[in-house]
């Protein structure tokens, strides 16, 4: 068949796929129909699709089993995607499992002692896996090799297990609690970054060629600008609009119809939702712009500290509202001009004193 033949059958096929998923009310559904399938259908991400690619086309020339691979980033930004690819891109069955699932080094040993010659391993949430799991993974990385322990006390007895070559996918929004040890054994570390609103405007483009929904430039990079730099946030804004265009408008969305939905649903002209807004609201009108602990500003807001830790804060610090100094978070002077309200004088010195500090892990 004739390459472009190929890649209308390939679009055919997707296009199905996306159609039936979105049939039924499942957004995890859709979410995971509109997933690319290889590296060149990948948006964005230029760096780490490049370095990933040749980490698998050197792997596949000599025949072998890819290094282990540590995904790092905010929740929404394709590290699942990447795993799938980086198994179909060699030819490999994927399993999937996650951290908070292995509680006890046996939940592991039980998963690895399953694993074929080649087969992709992808944990999510890695970080969180148990210590004594994380330890017994070492072994596994490095040697393809668990010793499990059988019985208790004085009288248990390890018996060493071989493992077949395999690669170890890991994906964490948190690579910095990831323990040394376990991080120098991954080969590659790809951290994905937030996307740009041109990238994200492609992937709303894409994703209502998929879905059927009439759209104008304006109308996807409305989508795309209030997307948070997050590919999921995209496809999933694009389907309420997609709700409120059919049902208010005549089913085009344009600039107009977006930015109505999107006040709607309560997505402001930055992006910023309803977590975001409420974590500067409390840190700018309850703590007086901070410095104040991300544990106190959690309960604040009524969420879980890592909820804001790993959701709302990275987009924050990225755009410039929240830093992280040695005494807590402050919100910086465009966070009190993005609430309508003017910064006290004084705001913003500790982002000339240096005293700012986005690689520490400040509690
Ligand atoms: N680079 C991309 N191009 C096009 N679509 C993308 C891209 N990255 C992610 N997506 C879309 O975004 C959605 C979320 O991606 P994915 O589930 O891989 O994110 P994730 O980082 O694994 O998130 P989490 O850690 O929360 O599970 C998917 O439906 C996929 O369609």
């Amino acid at each position: 068949m004739h390459e472009d033949d190929l890649l209308a059958a390939e679009t055919a096929h997707l296009k199905e796929h996306v159609t039936a998923a979105d049939a039924g009310a499942d957004d995890r559904a859709v979410e995971a129909a509109l997933r690319p399938r290889t590296l060149d259908e990948v948006i964005g991400q230029t760096r780490v699709r490049e370095q990933l690619g040749l980490v698998l086309e050197a792997a596949r020339q000599r025949g072998r089993t890819s290094d282990h691979v540590l995904l790092s980033g905010p929740p929404g930004l394709g590290k699942t995607t990447l795993a799938m690819i980086i198994s179909a891109e060699m030819g490999a069955p994927l399993r999937i499992t996650s951290g908070p699932a292995i509680t006890h080094a046996g939940d592991l040993a039980s998963i690895l002692s399953g694993l074929n010659e080649g087969d992709v391993l992808f944990v999510d949430e890695i970080h969180r896996m148990s210590r004594p799991a994380e330890e017994m993974l070492y072994l596994a990385m490095e040697d393809f090799r668990v010793d499990v322990v059988i019985g208790k006390g004085p009288g248990a007895t390890s018996i060493p297990l071989e493992l077949p070559p395999f690669t170890l996918v890991g994906a964490t929004t948190r690579a910095g609690l990831l323990p040394g040890p376990l991080r120098d054994r991954f080969g590659f570390t790809a951290h994905l970054e937030f996307y740009e609103a041109d990238e994200l405007e492609l992937i709303v483009r894409r994703s209502a060629g998929l879905l059927d929904v009439a759209f104008t430039d304006g109308g996807a990079a409305e989508i795309a600008s209030r997307s948070r730099g997050t590919p999921r946030i995209a496809n999933r804004l694009l389907r309420r609009v997609r709700d409120f265009s059919q049902v208010r408008a005549d089913g085009v969305v344009t600039h107009e119809i977006a930015s109505q939905a999107l006040d709607l649903y309560e997505v402001d002209p930055l992006g910023l939702d309803r977590l975001d807004r409420g974590v500067l609201d409390a840190l700018v009108r309850r703590f007086g712009g901070g410095p104040v602990g991300i544990s106190t500003l959690a309960v604040a807001v009524g969420e879980e500290r890592e909820t804001v830790e790993e959701v709302a804060e990275p987009f924050l610090v990225r755009n410039g509202f929240l830093a992280r100094t040695p005494r807590g978070r402050v919100a910086t002077p465009a966070a009190w001009r993005h609430l309508g309200l003017t910064p006290p004088a004084g705001v913003g010195a500790y982002l000339v004193d240096g005293s700012a500090d986005d690689t520490l892990d400040f509690s």
